[in-house]
């Protein structure tokens, strides 16, 4: 296995870093100032042929001088089209750390970032991102708001008119007060799940009545369970995606989500506006695949809004009067606080962020349990016993099976929805020894660093319990402690469904183990491609086994 290992000259700020990559029969010495070009490691030739460390006075560097990738961004960015960069973007940011060290420079296209890898630098980067914390604005989505008129949500908003959104939203879908309302609705969906996946095990598997076992992709399944879900929590209504026969309406929206994220990545890159003027195909159908999901989120909020106006509903039925908890845009709504112009932009992001994001780990932890089988067991074992203490109160059996969380933690250390996240340092802050000025796009690289020996031990073994341990993640030491479980980001600007996402894939988990054994017919390991998100490159196929 290649191993790179980074050996700290001083601490935190004002650390000079040395890299020894260090692959089988090669040893690459390099400090700072290298570029990649063309693959392969340019820098300051010293006599032997090792790369020369410059500057080494103790002094901050300049910017300038962190190692780079290639100056040019549009060359770069031909570089990323001709190679299909975009779609092995974690692959290639392993490769440049590989390379390049814990912090390299990037231009592409209209783009520049400084991407970095380790806990304690992402720790320096966490603590200046100010009261009001900034991520890469997704420019397609902004100018769909735009041209189309709509108002936009936190997603895409900045500023004090983000921090007002959010506050509003952190009560109905972050705060444990709102989180216990909503856990029951999950609950349900994630039963009915199991419910339906047993009757096909019953129907179409193969074995002995009571031992049957049926080996499919549950891919479609797991994206309708998210989308049943997420329309259960926010709108309060169910849509019947369980059912035999889904709703071709239900159907087209997970295609525009996809559709939606796998255009978002090469238009980030290149001016949307001009792309729309002159009609490109793939603007046409990034902002049709919106116009989808706002057209499906629409119709919901038009029939929850008429519910909610209607007399039974507005107390005028004594029999209903502060009897249910009907879903997260019922409560913004009631609370006023918010125009229901904001509140569509935010519920139609929570909607077209909700989906994808639970379905497709969700995958990735059943592959990784099935082809883990002592893990599997050890988790069951926890999830039976506390299942069996919590008298069917959801809340209680997630809080008797602290090892479902931790799987979650670890699925998402391999598999990492977004592979980075990104800030705007709003001081000048110093990394690995340089300057960085403020307002420079910082990207915490999490894929990279999720399976980095310098971050985790062991890396590459799927081991829930690590982040049982007292040391956070099981990790070697290297500061910045913490900071290595960022799945959902940090800080005030943190994933909004964070709570939602967790408790939705903890109960599925949980009832599909108290439900079936999980194998998995091949367990090479997965290749993984990064839409926006990061997604196995085939869906892949898991045996379940009625227990
Ligand atoms: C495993 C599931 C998920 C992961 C790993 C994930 C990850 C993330 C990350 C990394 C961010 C950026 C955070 C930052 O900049 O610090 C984010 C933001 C966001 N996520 Fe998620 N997410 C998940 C599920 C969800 C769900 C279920 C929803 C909606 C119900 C959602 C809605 C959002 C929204 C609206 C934002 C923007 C928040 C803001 O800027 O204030 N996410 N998510």
């Amino acid at each position: 296995m290649r191993r790179t290992v980074w050996t700290r000259a001083q601490t935190t700020s004002g650390l000079k870093n040395v890299l020894f990559g260090v692959t089988p029969g090669k040893r690459l010495c390099l400090a700072t100032a290298g570029t990649v070009v063309g693959g392969k490691l340019e820098g300051v030739k010293g006599p032997s042929g090792e790369v020369r460390r410059r500057g080494g006075d103790g002094q901050v560097r300049r910017f300038e001088e962190i190692p780079h990738t290639g100056r040019s961004g549009w060359v770069n960015l031909v570089k990323f089209w001709r190679e299909d960069r975009f779609r092995h973007l974690h692959k290639y940011m392993q490769r440049t750390f590989n390379a390049l060290g814990p912090i390299y420079r990037e231009n592409v296209g209209t783009v520049s970032s400084v991407n970095i890898i380790l806990p304690s630098d992402i720790s320096e980067l966490f603590q200046s991102e100010g009261l009001h914390p900034r991520r890469m604005t997704l420019q397609p989505w902004a100018t769909h708001r735009e041209i189309r008129k709509h108002s936009k949500g936190v997603f895409l908003k900045n500023g004090e008119e983000w921090r007002a959104d959010r506050l509003q939203l952190n009560k109905e879908v972050m705060m444990s007060s709102s989180v216990k309302c909503f856990l029951p609705l999950l609950d349900e969906v994630a039963r009915d799940f199991c419910r339906m996946l047993q009757a096909r095990v019953q129907n179409e598997g193969r074995g002995e009545t009571g031992k049957r076992s049926l080996t499919i992709d549950p891919s479609p399944d797991l994206f309708r369970f998210a989308l049943e879900a997420s329309c259960h929590v926010i709108y309060g209504e169910r849509i019947g995606l369980l059912s035999s026969s889904p709703s071709l309406e239900s159907q087209k929206f997970i295609w525009a989500v996809e559709r939606m994220l796998t255009t978002t990545p090469p238009l980030l890159y290149l001016p949307p506006r001009l792309l729309q003027r002159i009609g490109a195909p793939l603007w046409t159908q990034h902002a049709t695949a919106w116009d989808l999901i706002f057209s499906h989120a629409e119709a919901r909020i038009q029939k929850a809004y008429q519910r909610l106006t209607s007399p039974k509903k507005r107390g005028l039925d004594p029999a209903l009067e502060g009897v249910q908890y009907s879903g997260v845009l019922a409560q913004l709504m009631e609370k006023g606080k918010l125009s229901l112009d904001l509140i569509k932009a935010n519920v139609t992001e929570l909607m077209a962020g909700g989906v994808d994001t639970t379905a497709v780990p969700l995958q990735f932890a059943l592959f990784e349990l099935g082809r883990n089988q002592e893990v599997q067991e050890r988790l069951r074992h926890q999830v039976r016993a506390s299942w069996a203490q919590a008298d069917g109160d959801p809340h209680k059996a997630l809080q008797g099976a602290p090892l479902l969380k931790s799987t979650i933690k670890e699925v998402l250390r391999l598999y990492p929805v977004g592979i980075t996240v990104q800030r705007y340092p709003v001081k000048d802050i110093v990394l690995q020894n340089y300057h960085i000025p403020a307002g420079t796009m910082v990207q915490a690289c999490l894929y990279p660093m999720g399976r980095s020996a310098e971050v985790f031990e062991d890396p590459l073994s799927f081991n829930p319990a690590r982040w049982s341990t007292s040391k956070e993640g099981g990790q070697p030491e290297g500061g910045g402690r913490g900071f290595r479980s960022l799945a959902f980001g940090f800080g005030a600007r943190q994933c909004v469904g964070r709570r939602i996402a967790e408790n939705e894939m903890q109960l599925v988990l949980m009832h599909i183990l108290l439900s079936f054994r999980l194998s998995v017919p091949s367990s090479e390991d997965l290749e993984t491609t990064a839409t926006l998100i990061l997604q196995p490159e085939t869906p892949p196929r898991i045996s379940f086994t009625n227990l």
